[in-house]
């Protein structure tokens, strides 16, 4: 049976990234995994929470400093950064049949003076795609038509064009990668109620109805533009294969607050499988052993049948 060779990226080394690939790698998991970064730090955080570490594959990025758990230092953002783009090239360049990452301090690595607003935008433009990033959890898949970027930009960065590109890469994604023939995608407005007929924002009418419209004329199935406060009622999910949110906040708080240790970030689009946890670099646990692995073991599980998927369908 394959078994994938993926890439394993801790993240943030003050963060809990560096102890959850420790605890993954101590136990069972469903890949050959290969960490790119600190594979000393790595040890260092294993034996201090007395975590027995067999010997592991690393392409190493040492950090700048040692870290200090929970205290971010920018001197070690370089290394991050170097480690996630060796990672996506190794995989880009068909070494590594998927890229699974731990999380990333965005304000550190630009306090280093290194622009970086997330590592979904960072592999797109590296493997210049056009990419959307998709949460999910057993139940819920939550895609954003829009990223890290500030609310105040939200209304401005959604187009006809942009939501074509993203329900394009949503619905080829879902057929391809997770098997759904006909995928159903509830689409939710900008603006309270879906903008009420136009008295509360104008976008659904101008932007997202008429995409709609094209795309439902090719055959695919959308809902919506939907209010997003009912959209995500129990009862209304087991219809849709995937809810796209037009930002962040708006979908997110919705799938993180039944439990992070269920759900994976995936960044559809990229000639390669990247998941991600859904979680952050936990700063105030970070060194104390009391952080949640499932996230990582759910993103490097996920990862390794997205790889296989892929290698029986070429
Ligand atoms: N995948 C990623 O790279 C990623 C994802 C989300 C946030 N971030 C970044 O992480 C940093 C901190 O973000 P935040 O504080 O908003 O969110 P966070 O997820 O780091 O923390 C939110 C809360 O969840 C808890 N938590 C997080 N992961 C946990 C785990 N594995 N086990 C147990 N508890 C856990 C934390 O202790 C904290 O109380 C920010 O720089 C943010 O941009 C990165
Ligand atoms: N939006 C993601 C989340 O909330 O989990 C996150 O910040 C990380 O995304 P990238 O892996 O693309 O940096």
């Amino acid at each position: 049976m394959f078994r994938p060779r993926l890439a394993l990226v801790p993240g943030e080394p003050a963060g809990v990234g560096p102890e959850l690939c420790a605890r993954i790698l101590a136990g069972a998991h469903p890949a050959e995994l290969v960490v790119y970064g600190d594979a000393g730090a790595l040890r260092e955080s294993a034996a201090k929470l007395g975590i027995a570490l067999p010997a592991f594959p690393a392409v190493e990025f040492p950090n700048a400093i040692a870290a200090t758990p929970g205290q971010p230092d920018p001197r070690n953002a370089a290394a991050v950064i170097a480690a996630l783009e060796a990672a996506a090239r190794d995989c880009l360049d068909g070494r590594i049949d998927g890229l699974v990452t731990g999380p990333v301090h965005k304000a550190n690595i630009n306090a280093a003076g290194i622009a970086y607003t997330g590592t979904t935008e960072l592999l797109a433009k590296q493997a210049r795609r056009d990419v959307v990033m998709m949460l999910a959890r057993p139940g819920l898949r939550v895609a954003l038509a829009t990223t890290h970027l500030p609310l105040r930009a939200v209304p401005d960065a959604i187009s006809q064009a942009s939501l074509e590109t993203t329900l394009r890469v949503l619905h080829a994604s879902l057929r391809t990668d997770f098997g759904i023939a006909s995928p159903v995608i509830a689409v939710l407005g900008l603006n309270p109620h879906a903008g009420e007929d136009g008295v509360l924002g104008r976008e659904e009418i101008e932007t997202i109805h008429p995409m709609l419209a094209k795309l439902r004329n090719e055959g695919f199935d959308l809902r919506g533009p939907l209010p997003a406060d009912t959209a995500f009622l129990p009862d209304k999910l087991p219809g849709f294969d995937a809810v796209l949110a037009m930002y962040h906040d708006q979908g997110l708080p919705v799938l993180k607050s039944t439990g992070i240790e269920h759900a994976v970030n995936i960044t559809l689009g990229l000639p390669y499988p990247r998941v991600a946890v859904d979680h952050g670099t936990a700063l105030d646990i970070a060194g104390k052993g009391i952080a949640d692995p499932s996230s990582l073991f759910a993103a490097i599980a996920e990862c390794a049948r997205m790889a296989a998927h892929r290698k029986s369908a070429s």
